[in-house]
């Protein structure tokens, strides 16, 4: 939403006039401007939008003409798209530019609510990589969780941990993000409570606080390990002074990044020190500041071993039915939790097992299917899953009235000719399953994400 310049906090002003100098005027008419809308499209789940044009430093990011209501769009619900402001997409050059992503890593994203750069980073990396999607407040982490589901990949595990849980894996991750919690300045055109949150004292607080997570979570990284480093503000005590307290404590290198002149990202090299910073000026995006980082210091560091991982396998009979309902079966572990089976690429058995000796799993992989008495209901995550075998179920293709009819959960008048679970489509992207029985549908949609706009 536009915002009217005399609600802006005037030390905020003073600062960011002191900073911009000339462009000042820009900047303060940016802001009363409204905020372009973007989504990120899912490369897995092949959605086409009609009247968009592209966000020019990614492969999928995409401006819309207009907002629509995003609530009201089942293929949303389908994990389709993810709506994200397109200056935080930049994260796709600092990784395509930085990491080898022809190889796979292990991925820390450590602020990862609601789930931006994590689904981003899914993307992005190779499929046998693991990405540890983090987030402390755990209200947040369902959040995550729901988000990285509809997203659909299996190689993702969602941990609800505090940064400093994190000194239990030494030279775990090649690859961390840390997307710092933070004044929040380069939103207040889309929040405008942000705006109404800022004080100076808050920026130094969140300062604080966001060099005291970066070295809770340092020794995690590998040497030589790439951490990206971000926030959403402008100011430098948040970014710049940041980044110069780490070259002081630590030996790092600062990594530069190519970029094309009309994206409009101002670069800043001071004092052996290098960072991106986006202004709503300059780029057609929200304010937001990134940095590139190699850790140059040798590190302890915690072997995954080749052995056999102490997750329990589901029964032999049910496995059978399971790897019918995936793609690609041989390449997958199915590990059962109570009545609960989830999978993942075998080949991360091991280092899920010592996340799952070290952190809080809120999921692992995929939740495939619930099982009662050898016989198997499907997880929701399952028909969101992009490693799903649709050829294995039935499916009902619904028009736009009977999905929405589906997300609030309520009956469906259609009656199928197949019994059974089936998978409901909505121009061809998977939404939920149903069970029909002989005279109805059970909608199987999951009650707490249903959707209550009408
Ligand atoms: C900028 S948001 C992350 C946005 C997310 N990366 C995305 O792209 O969708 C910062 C996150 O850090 C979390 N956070 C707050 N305090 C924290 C702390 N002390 N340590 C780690 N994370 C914290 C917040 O709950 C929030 O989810």
């Amino acid at each position: 939403m536009p915002i009217q310049v005399e609600n802006l906090p005037a030390p905020f002003v003073q600062k960011m006039q002191d900073q911009l100098k000339d462009a000042f005027p820009d900047f303060i008419k940016s802001l009363q401007e409204q905020p372009p809308v973007s989504i990120r499209l899912n490369p897995e789940k092949h959605f086409h939008v009609e009247g968009t044009t592209f966000v020019p430093w990614t492969t999928h990011g995409r401006y819309l003409p207009e907002r629509p209501v995003f609530t009201l769009d089942p293929a949303f619900h389908g994990g389709a798209y993810y709506v994200q402001e397109a200056s935080s997409m930049f994260l796709e050059q600092a990784i395509k530019q930085c990491v080898d992503v022809s190889q796979p890593l292990y991925v820390l994203d450590l602020c990862a609510a609601p789930g931006g750069k994590s689904t981003h980073l899914a993307s992005l990396i190779h499929a046998e990589s693991l990405l540890v999607s983090n987030e402390v407040i755990r209200s947040r982490a369902s959040i995550l969780s729901e988000n990285i589901q509809k997203w659909g990949s299996n190689n993702v595990v969602v941990t609800n941990n505090d940064p400093e849980d994190f000194k239990r894996l030494p030279g775990f991750f090649d690859v961390m993000v840390i997307d710092a919690p933070c004044s929040g300045e380069g939103l207040f055109r889309k929040d405008a409570d942000a705006m109404h949150e800022w004080s100076e004292d808050n920026v130094i607080l969140c300062s604080k606080r966001q060099r005291r997570i970066v070295s809770d979570v340092w020794s995690s990284l590998k040497e030589n390990g790439i951490l990206i480093y971000s926030t959403c503000t402008y100011n430098p005590e948040e970014n710049e002074e940041n980044l110069q307290w780490l070259k002081q404590e630590r030996d790092v290198e600062f990594l530069k990044l190519k970029i094309d002149n009309v994206w409009g990202a101002v670069e800043v090299e001071q004092d052996g020190i290098k960072g991106y910073h986006f202004y709503p000026h300059k780029v057609k995006g929200e304010g937001f500041f990134i940095s590139v980082i190699r850790k140059k210091e040798s590190e302890e560091t915690l072997r995954v071993k080749n052995a056999r991982s102490n997750f329990q396998s589901p029964s032999k009979k049910i496995l059978e039915q399971l790897q019918r309902w995936v793609v690609d079966a041989g390449n997958i572990a199915f590990i059962q939790r109570e009545d609960l089976v989830q999978f993942f690429p075998s080949t991360l058995s091991q280092a899920i097992d010592i996340l799952a000796k070290n952190l809080r799993l809120v999921s692992a992989g995929t939740f495939a299917a619930t099982v009662k008495h050898d016989k198997l209901i499907p997880e929701h995550a399952m028909a969101l899953s992009v490693r799903l075998n649709r050829e294995h179920f039935s499916v009902l293709d619904l028009n736009v009235d009977d999905a929405l009819r589906y997300l609030r959960k309520e009956t469906l008048s259609i009656t199928p000719d197949q019994m059974g679970f089936t998978l409901m489509l909505y121009q061809n992207i998977p939404i939920g399953w149903g069970n029909v029985l002989p005279n109805r549908i059970n909608n199987l949609y999951p009650a707490e994400w249903r959707i209550r706009m009408s």
